[in-house]
Formats: C-alpha cells, sequence, structure tokens
C-alpha cells in the first residue's frame, strides 16, 4: 500500500446516514482543478469521517494488546455477554464490531445497525455465526483472523485425541474421587493406528504432523486441499467412503457450511469400523448429534471427544454430553493465552485496516485485491468510476440503466487483469447518482444484481507495453435513450470511452466523437456545426457568469461538419448561463454533467 495515503475527508458524492462513510475509492484531490495538472498523489477514501473517531464495539473477551491497539485509533466499548436486544440497541452507535463464537451477528445486527456498521471482525476463524449474505447486502466488510490460533485449535485436537484413547478425562476425576480403578481405564494405543482428518486447511495439517510425529497414519479427505500441500506432509488425500472405511480415529478440521453440515450422519457411521473414534473441535454442526449418540449406544463409535456443539452452551440434559463414552470441552480450541494475543491482534490490525481504507487481507465477504494490483490499478479505478457517473447522467429519463457492455483494452493477456475492482466501481459510478444506496467493493455485485443492472465484460488484447494494466475502458449503455445524441454510437447505445495520462483520467471518446477532457470537476458536453468563434463566445458566457474553464476539447467528424466540444469547468454553471449557452445558433444540443 505504498503508494497510497488515507485521509480522512468528507465523502465526495452525498451525505452519510452516519457520522462515517464509505466512500470507496473516490478521490480527494489535494490541489485545484487546474489543467494540465502534474499528476496527483492519489488518497483512497473507504471510510471518511465527519467528526470524531470511529467507534468500535468489542462483543466478547478480546486480548489486551488487541484492545490497546483498537484504542490508539477508535472509541473502544468493550460490552460482554449482551443479549441480542442489547446488540442491536447499540449497533447503530458502531462503525465496526468484534466478536468470536459467542455472538450471532444476525440480519437483525445489520438492520439495526442504520447503514453505520461497515466492518465485523471475527476474531477467530469459523464465521458461520456471522450472517455473510445479511453483511454484503448492507455493505459491510467482514474480515476473521484465520491463522493466530491454528496452533492452538491443533494441540487441543491432539490433546483431545490422546485424552479420549487414555481415558484422562474420566480416570482424573475417578482418583479424586478415592476410585483407582487401573483395570477399568485400559485405553487404546494410538502407534499405528489411522487417523482420517476430515478437512485438510491449516490446523488439519498441523494435527498431521503432530499425529505423525504420535506414530500414526494420517490420511485426509479434502476435495478442495493441494495434493502437492499433503505428499509434502507425508499424508494421502482419499474419498469419503475409504476415509469412513479406514478410520480408526477420525478428527473434523473443515468450516460448517451447507455442504458439511452434518457430514457425519448414520450413512457415515453405518460406513465405519466397529469403535472408531471421533474428535470434533471443528464445528457441532458438521455431526448430526443424534446419529452420534445412536452410534455410541450401538457400540460403533467406541468414544468421542468433542470440543463444539450444535447449540453452545449445549443444554444441561444433553445426551452426548452425558454419554460415559463421551468427553467434551467448552469450545477451548482456540483458548491458549498465546492464541488469544494473536488473535487479538490479528483482528485488531484487520479491523483498523480496513476503517482506514485498506483492502483487508483476510476479507471474507469481497475480492481480495492484492497491494500491488491495487497500486497499479488506482488511477483506473478512478476512471472507471468517473465514465460511470457520466455514463448514467447521460440516460434520459429516470429508469436507470439494465445493461451495460464494458470494454477492458490492454495489451496484457485477458488473464493478467482483475477487473472485479474496476467493475464495482463503475457500478458505484452508474449506481450513485441516481439512488441513494452507497456502494462499494462488498455490495456492487448484489446491488447491481438487486437492481437488475446486467454487466457484460469483455477484453481487448492491443499491441502496446504490458507494463501498463490498461489502454482505455469503454462503457456502452444499451436500450437507454440520451438526453444528448452525440453520445450515441452508430448502434444506438450511449458510450463513453476512457484512459488514465499521466497518471489522471481522462475522457477520450464520447458516441463516435474522439475528445480528450480530464476527467476532474465537472462537464459540460455541446454538440455544435464545426465553424469558428464557438469556442469564444461559450467561454465569454463561462466568464461572464463566473465559471472556470480548466479545459476545452474539440472532436469533429470532419471540418464544417457536426463536432463535440467538452468544456471541463470548476464551478457549476447558473441557469442562466445555461440558457445563454443553449441560445447559440450553431450548438445543437448541449449537457452539463457532474463527474
Ligand atoms: N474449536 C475451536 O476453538 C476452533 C475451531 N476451528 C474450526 O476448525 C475448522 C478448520 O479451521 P482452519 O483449518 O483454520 O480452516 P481452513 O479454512 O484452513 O481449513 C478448512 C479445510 O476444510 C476443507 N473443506 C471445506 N469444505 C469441505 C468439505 N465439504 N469436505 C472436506 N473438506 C472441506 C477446506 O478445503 C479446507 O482445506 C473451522 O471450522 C474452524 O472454525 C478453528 C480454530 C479454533
Ligand atoms: O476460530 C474459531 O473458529 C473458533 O472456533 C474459536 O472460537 P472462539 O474465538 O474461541 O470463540
Amino acid at each position: 500500500m505504498a503508494a497510497f495515503s488515507f485521509t480522512l475527508t468528507p465523502p465526495l458524492s452525498k451525505p452519510s446516514p452516519s457520522s462515517i462513510s464509505w466512500t470507496l475509492f473516490s478521490l480527494s484531490s489535494p490541489t485545484p482543478l487546474h489543467f494540465p495538472t502534474k499528476p496527483l498523489r492519489k488518497t483512497l477514501v473507504v471510510f471518511s469521517s465527519l467528526n470524531a473517531k470511529p467507534t468500535i464495539l468489542v462483543a466478547e473477551k478480546l486480548g489486551s494488546a488487541g484492545i490497546e491497539l483498537l484504542k490508539t485509533f477508535a472509541n473502544v466499548d468493550c460490552s460482554y455477554d449482551m443479549t441480542t436486544e442489547d446488540l442491536c440497541a447499540k449497533i447503530s452507535l458502531c462503525d465496526a464490531l468484534i466478536v468470536r463464537s459467542g455472538t450471532k451477528v444476525t440480519r437483525q445486527v445489520f438492520e439495526s445497525s442504520a447503514g453505520r456498521l461497515k466492518v465485523v471482525g471475527r476474531a477467530g476463524v469459523g464465521i458461520d455465526n456471522v450472517d455473510l449474505a445479511a453483511a454484503t447486502e448492507h455493505g459491510c466488510l467482514v474480515v476473521n483472523a484465520p491463522t493466530a490460533n491454528t496452533i492452538a485449535a491443533a494441540e487441543h485436537g491432539i490433546a483431545l485425541l490422546t485424552a479420549m484413547a487414555r481415558n484422562i478425562a474420566l480416570a482424573s476425576p475417578a482418583v479424586k474421587a478415592g476410585k483407582w480403578q487401573r483395570s477399568k481405564y485400559v485405553g487404546v494405543s494410538l502407534v499405528g493406528k489411522t487417523l482420517v482428518l476430515m478437512g485438510f486447511g491449516k490446523v488439519g495439517s498441523e494435527v498431521a504432523r503432530r499425529a505423525k510425529g504420535l506414530g500414526m497414519h494420517v490420511i485426509a479427505y479434502d476435495p478442495y486441499a493441494p495434493a502437492d500441500r499433503a505428499r509434502a506432509i507425508g499424508v494421502e488425500l482419499v474419498s469419503l467412503d475409504e476415509a469412513f472405511l479406514t478410520a480408526d480415529f477420525l478428527s473434523l478440521h473443515m468450516p460448517l457450511t451447507a455442504n458439511t453440515s452434518k457430514i457425519l450422519n448414520d450413512y457415515a457411521f453405518s460406513k465405519m469400523k466397529k469403535g472408531v473414534r471421533i474428535i470434533n473441535v471443528a464445528r457441532g454442526g458438521v455431526i448430526d448429534e443424534e446419529a452420534l449418540l445412536r452410534a455410541l449406544n450401538s457400540g460403533i463409535v467406541a468414544q468421542a471427544a468433542l470440543d463444539v456443539f450444535t447449540e453452545e452452551p449445549p443444554p444441561k440434559d444433553n445426551m452426548l454430553v452425558l454419554h460415559e463414552n463421551v468427553i467434551v470441552t467448552p469450545h477451548l480450541g482456540a483458548s491458549t493465552f498465546e492464541a488469544q494475543e494473536g488473535v487479538a491482534i490479528e483482528i485488531a490490525e484487520a479491523v483498523v485496516g480496513a476503517l482506514k481504507g485498506e483492502l483487508a487481507a483476510t476479507a471474507v465477504n469481497a475480492p481480495m485485491v492484492p497491494a500491488e494490483v491495487l497500486a497499479e490499478l488506482a488511477p483506473f479505478v478512478l476512471l472507471a468510476e468517473k465514465l460511470g457517473r457520466l455514463a448514467v447522467q447521460l440516460v434520459a429519463g429516470g429508469g436507470g440503466v439494465q445493461s451495460v457492455r464494458i470494454t477492458y483494452a490492454s495489451a496484457r493477456g485477458p488473464d493478467d487483469l482483475d477487473t472485479r475492482l474496476l467493475r464495482a466501481m463503475i457500478t458505484k459510478g452508474l449506481i450513485e447518482p441516481i439512488s441513494s444506496v452507497f456502494v462499494n467493493l462488498v455490495n456492487a455485485d448484489f446491488t447491481a444484481k438487486q437492481r437488475g443492472l446486467k454487466i457484460a465484460e469483455e477484453r481487448i488484447v492491443l499491441d502496446g507495453s504490458p507494463e501498463k494494466p490498461l489502454e482505455f475502458i469503454q462503457l456502452q449503455l444499451a436500450n437507454v435513450e440520451s438526453k444528448f445524441a452525440g453520445a450515441l454510437s452508430d448502434l444506438g447505445a450511449i458510450k463513453v470511452q476512457g484512459m488514465v495520462k499521466e497518471g489522471l483520467p481522462h475522457l477520450t471518446m464520447v458516441g463516435s466523437f474522439g475528445v480528450d477532457v480530464s476527467l476532474e470537476g465537472s462537464l459540460i458536453l455541446c454538440k455544435q456545426v464545426d465553424q469558428p468563434g464557438i469556442i469564444g463566445k461559450v467561454g465569454s458566457i463561462l466568464g461572464e457568469g463566473n465559471v472556470n474553464v480548466n479545459f476545452m476539447s474539440v472532436g469533429r467528424i470532419a471540418p464544417q461538419k457536426q463536432a463535440v466540444m467538452t468544456i471541463g469547468v470548476d464551478e457549476e454553471p447558473d441557469t442562466e448561463t445555461l440558457r445563454k449557452i443553449g441560445e447559440i445558433k450553431a450548438i445543437e444540443e448541449f449537457v452539463f454533467l457532474k463527474l
């Protein structure tokens, strides 16, 4: 992110519903808008504060190092053990919320925030307690802390595995109660036994390393895991059926999703060897708990060690918890001092970064755009938004746009250009001027879909330097009428095209007319019959109206034929000035556009 700085400035487009607003990648221009200028230092503004510091609500216990870090940037409200009602009541006063697994961040929470909540930080891995669809619809970024508790979770998995195999959890209270029952607590050995890992991601891999050290034969079921990573650790990836058929111990390390929900069910247990032992430090919901109870009672499952439950805390009469062959812990996987300090710092950095405008590397509901891609795309990001704003203002009537065709011309191969950011900004430009919706990278595709805006993207590979990510961007809006007929292409679509020159966005084509104007301030487009004196007349009228002209350019089909004049202006002309321009005889049509 070295090429960017982040400033706190008012949003460009419209007032925010709260003191903090998300104006993703709007440009705040630190120099007066005169043309030509030197390239500006771009400032990406994601959140712009109109007044005080942002407020971050920490809803569950977080390591002190993380709290201290948050306090350097924001007002921090640590309110633990809130009811849903308490949370909903507070949330409209908060810009960010940090939770662990104990808080359900439901649609109701996002609705109650009334647009103020911009970041939810999950201080841990699993985000199954956050309604991601609702977050995205509300333009709220969700970030997590996916790495700092990996080892703790893996160590807890191994602790449960060994404690279960040697009956430690049962034997210990018995001894404390004065019972010396050595034959009752004879265990099973681990060496040479097959451990199946369901899910071979960060935690699964760390469990594998440790289990191999215990002499176990480790295999894994994970259709998405890279085979070379498994090979490097000496783990074979197997099919689901093979996993069920061969396991002596089966340990779960997958996220809870629609696909993994109740993946251990009656069918799965029916395939397993009699006497299999189950460990779950992932999520309660990946096991059909009633099916597990049946399998324990029938003897298919000899023992289970559970850290997580479908309902947490589980009800007091939960038959699994009370089962004599089940050992349990209260969701302790991530609960080591070291992991909690690490997670707290990881999430604090992610949340503060997101509030400052950095694209979080751990964003869960937004595309992750690497910093180097972001750096080179920055001027094009601005161009994309400006072209969108310009194109939609050329549409006649308030019906908006139903479809947009975006053409990216580049000397790079089609696979070497990440357009998600550009698409999001074009969507922002097309939608924001005609609605009250704030569009950002999180909700752009959702907002477009919701408004029935179809986006078609195409790439043209041009000769040129692949150093530059793009030569030009072109937008075409089909099936719309235009308030400026000169903006229509031969096929009747509104067409605008632009490129980046010296780091600044430029408009280079309107309809079939080549133009060249820096996309700053506002713009007047005039269509006229090409003849001497027009530029002077328009210039004088604007001068009389105290409107500073920063640039003029004329694009014509041929001498004495029709031409389009683009005039960049710093101030908005009053109606009288615009009326006078319209009265110039040779001018056939004109339009004033705010960028
Ligand atoms: N008990 C606790 O306190 C803790 C629990 N966890 C949980 O452990 C689980 C794993 O965490 P990480 O390893 O950090 O996540 P990860 O994302 O690194 O790994 C998850 C793995 O599951 C795999 N997977 C996804 N869908 C699958 C499917 N249908 N079948 C098989 N594999 C599938 C993925 O390909 C991935 O390799 C998560 O559920 C997380 O919430 C993590 C930390 C602490
Ligand atoms: O990181 C995870 O997925 C966990 O399950 C840890 O949960 P916790 O933060 O301890 O409530």
